[in-house]
């Protein structure tokens, strides 16, 4: 296995002297990419300032830093997405200027969002090739170059299945694959094991590292700094805009890391204590929703899902994205009409009441999509702290007027101040509360939100993906926040992809699978491997596996 990794020193930040390659000639050892001086401003923020990486061919680097340190930005100049206002790209050792996605394509550079952006209603085969040839009879060379790629790099691709059939950890190995179909030699990579069960994961680094040992280069960011360590052969810290480290991982472990990235330590773990009463806050009884499949076949999206959560409790459901949990959060926000089953909150029936009325009785709403439904995008921040809670204080005034359909007059000073109080206590990283929540970097808009939705002290919060994009000094920080208002009554309906965040928060924990409920967990005692197993259809462990799916 060939190394090349690159300290951030005087010594690096010599430019390259080595000519490019020329087409089918070895490249040789050297930097695949190498950004020198990059820096970006944007109004009221320096986003990135004078930032200096070298990749070295062949190698997975990794990209590290807290949220808003500059990351996405840097990552997106380097796809051609943005344009730098100072310093120099190269690449394979020539300088390079990029003007848009397709000139870093040319360039030899593929990108893979954290958003997948595939077609689900056409096959993996004309996924990969939409775009870079017409669609319409595709030839079978085409064909062939999809299997040759797959079979090398061992992505186990079927070129035939349609991408709406496929799991998570399938439709990311299809953009890779449309990566290298476009003549990728250096991949970048937006967070990619965010949305993985732990073997979904492994999985992708033998396909990372599988990738390096012909040759390609990776380049990804993450906040998980435990499989950063495992996987990377050289990480680069960023904080506030500018590169501070860049670190072997045989030579620094993840505490290090996290203080290299905060500048400062971090706060320690809480330990465990049960906060759960018997009083019951949340009642869900034989939830059914039923899909039409895209053979026309009637499918159960929630078959039969019944559990209850308590004041005091969080009850976490593990489960591989796609089975049932988005339809299930969607079902006690009333955004969706389920054919069975009843909704109860705090004694009320709520099964037929409208989302608002929802939110008005206590429930706060974390919402897996945070572009779609958490957020105004083009909207000012403050604006954005009215969303969902237009008719509560801070944001509203006076007294209903009894008019059916009149809310009450919006309070736009409130909503400005508290947006502010927000910002302050939540640490959200923007120069004000003007800006555009679009403007703000993932994690910091996700830290919004949080803020947000636990600001009217929900009686129950429905938390999807709740630190989803934050980093280790964040989630910390929600975490805290969460155990805090569940020590005060709180109860939590808590879905997660991140199986350590599940474990460490869960009072309870069932595994959702297929529309069921099909197995519970203690907490205390399973491993995120065990959990991971259970949630692709295994069994095993500490785990009780129920038949029923409907224990009640
Ligand atoms: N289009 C934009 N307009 C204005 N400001 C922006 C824009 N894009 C990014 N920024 C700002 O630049 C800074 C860096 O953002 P960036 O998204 O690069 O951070 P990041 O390290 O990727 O963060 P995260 O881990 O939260 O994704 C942030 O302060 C962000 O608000």
């Amino acid at each position: 296995m060939r190394e090349y990794v690159t300290h951030v020193s005087s010594e690096s930040s010599e430019p390259s002297d080595s000519a490019p390659p020329g087409p089918g000639e070895d490249p040789g050892p050297g930097a695949a990419v190498e950004l020198r001086g990059i820096t970006k401003r944007f109004p009221g923020v320096v986003a990135n300032r004078d930032i200096d990486i070298s990749v070295g061919r062949g190698t997975v680097h990794a990209l590290v830093g807290e949220n808003g340190a500059g990351k996405s930005t840097l990552m997106k100049i380097l796809y051609g997405m943005q344009r730098p206002d100072e310093g120099t790209i190269s690449i394979n050792g020539e300088q390079v200027a990029l003007h848009s996605p397709a000139d870093a394509i040319a360039r030899g550079i593929g990108m893979v969002h954290q958003h997948f952006m595939l077609a689900d209603n056409l096959t993996v085969l004309e996924n990969t090739v939409l775009g870079a040839e017409k669609l319409h009879g595709i030839g079978s060379r085409a064909r062939a170059r999809v299997k040759e790629l797959s079979d090398a790099y061992r992505l186990g691709i079927r070129p035939d299945v349609l991408v709406e059939e496929l799991g998570v950890a399938d439709r990311q190995r299809v953009e890779i694959l449309k990566a290298l179909y476009r003549g990728a030699s250096t991949l970048i990579l937006d967070e990619p094991t965010a949305v993985l069960v732990p073997q979904e994961v492994d999985a992708l680094f033998d396909n990372l590292r599988e990738l390096k040992s012909e040759g390609l280069t990776v380049l990804f960011i993450s906040h998980k700094l435990g499989e950063v360590l495992s996987v990377a052969d050289a990480i680069t810290v960023i904080r506030r805009g500018t590169t501070v480290a860049s670190v072997l991982p045989g030579e620094t472990n993840a505490r290090e890391l996290a203080e290299l990235m905060v500048g400062s330590e971090l706060p320690s773990a809480e330990t465990r204590e049960s906060t759960v009463t018997d009083i019951p806050m949340l009642r869900v009884a034989g939830l059914e929703l039923s899909a039409t499949d895209s053979d026309g076949a009637l499918r159960a999206v929630l078959d039969g899902i019944s559990f209850t959560i308590h004041k005091g409790e969080v009850l976490g459901i593990a489960g591989v994205e796609g089975n049932g949990q988005a339809e299930l959060v969607e079902a006690v926000m009333g955004m969706s009409d389920p054919t069975g089953g009843t909704v109860t909150l705090d004694g009320q029936d709520i099964s037929h009441t409208p989302t608002r009325t929802r939110r008005e009785s206590g429930i706060g709403y974390i919402p897996e999509d945070r572009h779609r439904h958490g957020l105004l995008l083009e909207a000012p921040l403050w604006e954005n702290r009215i969303l969902g809670h237009a008719t509560q204080e801070p944001n509203a005034k006076g007294r209903l007027l009894g008019v059916r359909g009149l809310p009450q007059l919006l309070d736009l000073k409130g909503a400005r101040r508290d947006a502010g109080r927000i910002v302050e206590e939540y640490d959200v990283r923007t120069p004000g509360i003007e800006v555009t929540a679009a403007s703000l970097s993932g994690g910091n808009q996700q830290k919004f939100i949080v803020g947000r939705e636990m600001s009217h002290r929900p009686k129950l919060l429905i938390a999807a993906h709740p630190t989803r994009g934050v980093d280790v000094g964040a989630q910390a920080q929600i975490w805290d926040q969460i155990r805090q208002a569940r020590r005060e009554g709180l109860a939590v309906l808590l879905i997660s992809a991140d199986l350590d965040e599940l474990i460490g928060l869960s009072d309870t924990l069932r595994v959702m699978y297929r529309g069921r409920l099909v197995a519970d967990a203690d907490p205390a005692a399973v491993t995120p491997e065990e959990l991971g197993t259970a949630m692709t259809g295994g069994a095993g462990g500490h785990l009780e596996h129920d038949e029923r799916g409907d224990a009640e």
